[in-house]
């Protein structure tokens, strides 16, 4: 936000009387004639500074506070929220405040571990306040007893869990808990360890089922740790995942003997935690004797049907494959209205198949690709490299795989046409899969499953297949292709580990194009319906694309072209060539217009300048086809960074309103939603030496904008009329005018690369439809009583 200088009649700078500690408007004054009218002037002087200094350290330091600091400073939530409450009525600025539904009084947990720990290990009962809420609607994550809310309960087994009150647990704010995670991440080095510790949450609950605060008085209870495995099996949960808590539950009891030391101290502590593991150790044997006969009926299982093999394992895809080509045509040709919500979810449930199926992908690095790391997909010999770096796997390798451009057409089309209308206006959800409500899809284990059942094929997990695919591997491939299937599965097991080397793009192409092989077809025509594909691959438009590269600028291989290649003289191959160009094409349009929707005009332009006669969309489809560009798209876009760097910013201008509102800007020509219009042009400072320069504006606007970027606070500095890079121009974006109720433009951080060189660029995006002759304004973000007490008579910040 702009921070604005004030009247010369606001100008009296309160200062508080370190003395008798009351606020002062003249404050050399006061000393003078009051608190130190027996001292000398000098001494006055000498106080006088100190006075000021606080003052200033007072803004600058104690004025605004971080309502997450607060949450550590007063665990108490009731306290806590009086003292907010208390806080916010005497004008302090609050960072990260709760939500409106968090400043109800309702009591949190919280307790120090040891403090917990010396109730347990005294034997007497843990303090006990309610239970967090995690049903509160209005409880938001600034709050630490805050609870996200439980997923979606879908399997069978969390139904039970849920039902038998296995699935409550303790907030991972609880002291000993977030201890214990820092224990496995920190001391341990364990990669994503939540899952560990919500276990480990969960049990604690189970043990303990009231309070707020995790005892250990667990230790003592065999019956109800009995208990707990046979409620555990009662819901069909497999042995191995029983085994699994157990080998979480003694990890925490290691942890409260190590971290603590208790034992060191308390022989008693020390006795308890070794009996209870044996305890546990002594189920654990039970348990496993269960897992061993599993493991072995399994084994024999598969022993007698015989294993799948990775092609009867993608069964789903070619069975699916006719109704999705028929939604993608639909998506691109113009038709997209009329594809059904449900269809839409059925193709992005292809998608997460695809790669989960064909590109070996566990589903958590399904779930967690990034439209960003879409955007930044690499080709590479006429395949396109993605790696994600955000998954929710237990691997810090990274997951890449390679895809073919017939299915970087499929994606794209999702992208273009249907994850818009799920995520609607919230810009906030990065993911690339996003469910039909916009949020983060999380699901990729049921989606295949749903997508079997919808087919009637035998499901298949992620699991199974990868199983399959290294199976394969371990028989068929070199050591050298097996690395690379290692690092394109992005294993975890000691054996890959030691294979891992740099991931380069060219080696998840190679083996992207092996692991094609083993399923009998190229990832470039993977869904070949032919069972002879394998033998038959030099046919496949893989190749076919290899032989006719698709460019923007060529033609479609004739008939002749066509055969003489050694391909069938059929259309089929290329009517999908010349589907490929066609949304190259449109892609290549709109990627001209990424900065403000076109009109029809300016499209048709476009292409005569290409010399395109058919095979390209029309203008009007561009028009209705643009969208906003993402954050990603601007900062790559080069005439947003040509208009910053010579800040010629078409249709804006700047007017003169005159009397006290002085100088403003205006459209001069009519912008849609999401157009860039310009930017807030100056020099980036840090929010300290803004703050140092507000001082020393008197008597004039400020043109100094404040704001957070990547967790840090500055300031652009546009104080002067003219800039440092266009000492003969003024620059439009400093004069926009504020509202607060009907802002039409809205700022926005973003980081350009100009001359090579990140900097952060303030841009302007339109809120709504701009008409011509409109005036351009932004909420400031001031409002008159939080104004440092100075903006009570400035009327317009009202408006
Ligand atoms: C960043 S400057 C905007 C350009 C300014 N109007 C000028 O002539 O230079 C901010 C100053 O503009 C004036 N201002 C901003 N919004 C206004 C509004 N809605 N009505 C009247 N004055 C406004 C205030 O004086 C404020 O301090």
């Amino acid at each position: 936000m702009p921070k604005q200088s004030k009247k010369r009649s606001l100008r009296h700078n309160m200062v508080h009387c370190l003395k008798c500690n009351k606020p002062q408007k003249c404050i050399s004054v006061h000393l003078r004639r009051m608190c130190m009218k027996n001292n000398t002037p000098e001494e006055q002087a000498t106080e006088l500074a100190e006075m000021k200094d606080s003052a200033r350290l007072w803004i600058l330091e104690s004025r605004t506070w971080d309502y997450k600091e607060l949450c550590g400073i007063v665990p108490h939530k009731p306290s806590r929220v009086a003292i907010l409450k208390a806080m916010l009525k005497r004008h302090f600025l609050v960072n990260n405040p709760p939500h409106e539904g968090d400043l109800s009084d309702d009591p949190a947990p919280s307790s120090s571990p040891a403090a917990s720990i010396s109730e347990a290990t005294s034997l007497t009962t843990a303090a006990v306040s309610s239970e967090p809420d995690s049903s509160d609607p209005d409880a938001g994550p600034s709050d630490p007893t805050w609870q996200k809310d439980l997923p979606a309960v879908t399997t069978k087994v969390r139904v039970k869990m849920q039902a038998a009150g296995l699935y409550k647990k303790f907030s991972g704010d609880a002291e000993v808990i977030k201890d214990f995670k820092k224990y496995l991440s920190v001391d341990l080095a364990v990669t994503n360890c939540q899952q560990e510790v919500d276990n480990v949450a969960r049990f604690l609950r189970y043990m303990q089922p009231t309070g707020d605060v995790p005892t250990l008085d667990f230790l003592k209870k065999s019956t109800e740790t009995r208990d707990f495995f046979q409620d555990l099996k009662n819901t069909d949960m497999t042995a191995a995942t029983i085994l699994n808590y157990i080998k979480n539950i003694l990890r925490f009891v290691d942890y409260l003997r190590n971290r603590l030391d208790l034992a060191a101290t308390n022989s008693e502590f020390r006795n308890q935690c070794q009996a209870y593991k044996e305890l546990v150790e002594t189920l654990r044997k039970a348990i496993s004797k269960t897992n061993s006969k599993h493991t072995l009926s399994t084994r024999y299982q598969r022993f007698v049907d015989g294993t799948r093999s990775l092609r009867e394992c993608q069964e789903v895809l070619r069975v699916a494959e006719k109704e999705f080509l028929q939604i993608f045509w639909m998506l691109i040709n113009k038709d997209s209205a009329k594809v059904s919500i449900q269809q839409r979810t059925y193709y992005r449930y292809y998608l997460e198949a695809i790669l989960v199926l064909r590109h070996f992908q566990r589903p958590g690095a399904v779930e967690g690709m990034s439209v960003r790391e879409w955007l930044n997909r690499k080709p590479v010999d006429n395949m396109l490299v993605i790696g994600i770096s955000n998954h929710k796997t237990a691997t810090t390798q990274l997951a890449s795989f390679a895809i073919s451009q017939e299915e970087e057409a499929w994606f794209q089309a999702y992208y273009e046409h249907i994850r818009p209308g799920f995520i609607g206006d919230l810009d906030s959800c990065d993911r690339f899969f996003t469910s039909a409500k916009g949020t983060a899809v999380s699901t990729v284990t049921n989606d295949l499953g749903r997508m079997h059942e919808r087919y009637k094929v035998s499901n298949v997990t992620s699991r199974e297949v990868r199983r399959i695919a290294e199976t394969e591997v371990d028989s068929t491939f070199t050591t050298s292709q097996k690395e690379g299937v290692a690092r394109y599965m992005a294993h975890t097991t000691a054996v890959a580990k030691s294979h891992y080397r740099m991931l380069d793009p060219a080696s998840v192409v190679q083996t992207a194009v092996l692991l094609g092989k083993l399923s009998g077809c190229s990832p470039q025509r993977a869904s070949q319906t032919d069972e002879t594909s394998g033998q038959q691959e030099d046919r496949t438009f893989d190749s076919f694309i290899a032989a006719f590269p698709v460019t923007n600028d060529g033609r479609p291989p004739s008939q002749k072209q066509r055969t003489d290649a050694g391909f069938s003289p059929d259309r089929t191959f290329y009517d999908k060539w010349c589907g490929l160009q066609y949304v190259n094409r449109r892609r290549y349009l709109l990627s001209l217009f990424q900065m403000r929707k076109p009109s029809a005009g300016s499209v048709s332009r476009a292409i005569a300048k290409e010399g395109w006669q058919s095979n390209h969309p029309s203008a009007d489809e561009v028009v209705k086809m643009w969208r906003p560009a993402s954050r990603e798209d601007v900062e790559g876009d080069k005439h947003v960074i040509n208009s910053v760097v010579r800040q010629k910013w078409k249709g804006v201008s700047i007017k003169n309103f005159s009397g006290e509102k002085g100088l403003g800007v205006v459209a001069t020509r009519q912008f849609a939603r999401g157009d860039i219009l310009c930017d807030y042009h100056g020099e980036v400072i840090t929010a300290q030496e803004g703050n140092e320069k507000m001082e020393l504006i008197i008597d004039e606007a400020g043109y100094m904008f404040f704001f957070n970027f990547r967790e840090k606070h500055l300031c652009l500095d546009a104080q002067s009329e003219y800039c440092k890079c266009h000492p003969q121009l003024e620059t439009v974006g400093r004069l926009i005018n504020h509202s607060s109720k009907r802002p039409n433009v809205k700022p926005a951080a973003c980081l350009l690369n100009i001359n090579s060189k990140d900097t952060i660029v303030i841009l302007f995006k339109a809120l709504k439809d701009i008409k011509v002759d409109e005036e351009l304004k932004f909420d400031y973000g001031v409002k008159r009583k939080s104004f440092r007490g100075e903006g009570l008579d400035l009327e317009w910040l009202e408006e």
